[in-house]
């Protein structure tokens, strides 16, 4: 799915109205119908809604949605805080239609002292401001919010919480945005709720379609996507009946070190679960019995250091070739990762100690193979290219970053953020917080190089490796609840997941 800025979602909407055609009025009532549908799934008519309605169309959602209720036999009061003075033609219609209704009770707001009591078993629904917000929240609407966000109730907001811009949260202080329980967002999410910085004010999001049209949606260009499990299985690729494990690719993993050779066996693991033909890891000499016992499907290359990594075999034997997991980051292993970056011609997947190493010996950054994938988290990625401004700026820091250099970026997080060569940025939605364990990067790791030996590109090599390490944890921690999922869980529910992918 597409995502879009608040500005070209004003565009999709002036499009939509026109070229349906519809009237605005009612495809604001479609969104509210939407709206009611949602809460009606989810909560009996005793539940009493107070929703704070501001002056322009997101206020006029709420007013269309406080009549809707009514009508269910809801309780509805609605507080209408009219900063500007002058209503949107279409707010302006549907508190016409509210009155005319007469079921509401409907409250100006205009000062503090007009604030209602929230009862802690109230639903607070925000329809103060939506995508037409201007600039951050000051005044009688910001003493407003941080009361809503001071009350126990439960709050839904209406198509983004109340302060909060769709993309550049950067300058915003997001304690002076509600803090919503659920966001109902229509058409599509924003860009901010896939930023984890924005977690505590949109809650639990959820995309309530309200049939805007598909052939501006089609043709509008964005850099943004979200991924879902048909974009990644259209990107498999068929494994043949009589192929054999030639076709599939040989891996070079470089990984372990004295006291990290878990790590080790846990990519590898995860590479061999991932459908490659060949894997040879490559380890510190004490590692050895380790390695053969624990993983005996993959080859073992061994330095002639007994603790850590210092040389990699001929790279002509593989096809790609994985670096970091538990490497450490002494003098001799920078050296050697130095001379693996400049002889090396194939992409590289890098990740962990490598990318700290990269981190501190910036001119490494600059030699990178091109179709290289890093695997930061958001520590690393700082190491990498500086400290930012906020999700925004990280955002664009690393879309620039694989735009430039011609690699591709995993940010890895809720939402982990792959940005490839031409700029583009794709959001991952599996993956769950019980995966923010030990080992879990080594396994996505170990699965990217599986990819990239099978003869994925770069780009899809990230993206099919990150959704499924977050499908095989989401299996994971289905069965066995986050706190107990461990990284070689993850590796034990690879298989699970690549059959629900190719189903
Ligand atoms: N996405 C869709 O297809 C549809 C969206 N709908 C809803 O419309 C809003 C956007 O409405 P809009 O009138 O453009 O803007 P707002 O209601 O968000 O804001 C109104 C008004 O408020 C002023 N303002 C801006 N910033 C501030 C501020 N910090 N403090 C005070 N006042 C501020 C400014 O003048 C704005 O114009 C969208 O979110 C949806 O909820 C449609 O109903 C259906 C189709
Ligand atoms: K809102």
């Amino acid at each position: 799915m597409k995502i879009f800025t608040s500005k070209q979602i004003a565009q999709i909407d002036a499009y939509s109205i026109a070229n349906e055609p519809i009237a605005s009025i009612d495809l604001m009532e479609r969104a509210a119908t939407q709206l009611f549908f949602w809460i009606e799934k989810r909560y009996s008519e005793e539940q009493n809604f107070i929703i704070f309605v501001g002056s322009g169309n997101n206020g006029g959602d709420g007013l269309a949605l406080a009549r809707l209720l009514s009508e269910a036999k809801y309780q509805v009061e609605v507080y209408l805080v009219n900063v500007s003075q002058n209503l949107s033609v279409d707010c302006q219609m549907n508190l016409d239609r509210l009155k005319i209704q007469n079921l509401v009770s409907i409250f100006d707001i205009s000062n503090s002292n007009d604030f209602p009591i929230i009862f802690d078993d109230s639903v607070v629904v925000d329809a103060l401001l939506g995508s037409g917000l201007s600039r951050i929240l000051d005044g009688l609407i910001k003493e407003l919010v941080l009361y809503i966000n001071a009350s126990k109730a439960e709050v839904i907001a209406i198509d983004i919480p109340s302060g909060l811009f769709g993309e550049d949260n950067s300058l915003n202080n997001l304690n002076h945005c509600i803090h919503a329980d659920h966001t109902l967002s229509f058409q599509f999410p924003k860009l901010s709720f896939l930023f984890p910085e924005n977690i505590d004010c949109v809650g639990n999001w959820h995309v309530l379609p309200i049939g805007l049209h598909s052939r501006i949606i089609n043709e509008m260009e964005s850099p943004y996507q979200l991924v879902d499990e048909n974009f990644i299985k259209n990107r498999l690729k068929k494994r043949g009946r009589f192929s054999h494990k030639g076709n599939y690719g040989h891996g070079l993993l470089i990984s372990g070190s004295y006291g990290k050779m878990g790590a080790a066996i846990l990519a590898s693991k995860a590479a061999l679960r991932s459908g490659i033909g060949l894997l040879s890891t490559h380890i510190p000499r004490l590692g050895y019995d380790i390695m053969q016992t624990a993983v005996p499907e993959s080859m073992v290359s061994i330095d002639r250091s007994d603790i850590i990594f210092t040389e990699y075999p001929n790279l002509e034997d593989f096809d790609a070739i994985g670096i970091g997991p538990g490497i450490d980051t002494k003098h001799n292993s920078v050296r050697a990762l130095d001379e693996l970056i400049e002889e090396c011609d194939k992409p590289l997947v890098l990740d962990a100690d490598a990318l700290n190493i990269i981190g501190q010996n910036q001119a490494l950054k600059e030699r990178l193979p091109k179709g290289s994938i890093l695997t930061p988290h958001i520590k690393e990625f700082e190491r990498l290219l500086g400290k930012s401004y906020g999700a925004f700026d990280r955002n664009t820091k690393q879309r620039d970053f694989s735009k430039k250099k011609a690699v591709v970026m995993v940010l890895k997080g809720a939402f982990t953020a792959i940005t490839d060569e031409k700029g583009r940025c794709y959001f991952n939605p599996t993956g769950n917080p019980g995966m923010a364990t030990a080992g879990s990067g080594d396994v996505l790791t170990g699965i990217i190089l599986s990819l990239l030996s099978q003869g994925y590109s770069s780009s899809d090599a990230a993206l099919i490796g990150v959704y499924v390490h977050g499908l095989a944890g989401d299996l994971a921690a289905e069965e066995l609840g986050q706190e107990a999922l461990i990284a070689g869980d993850i590796v034990e529910y690879l298989s699970k997941a690549w059959k629900k992918l190719r189903d």
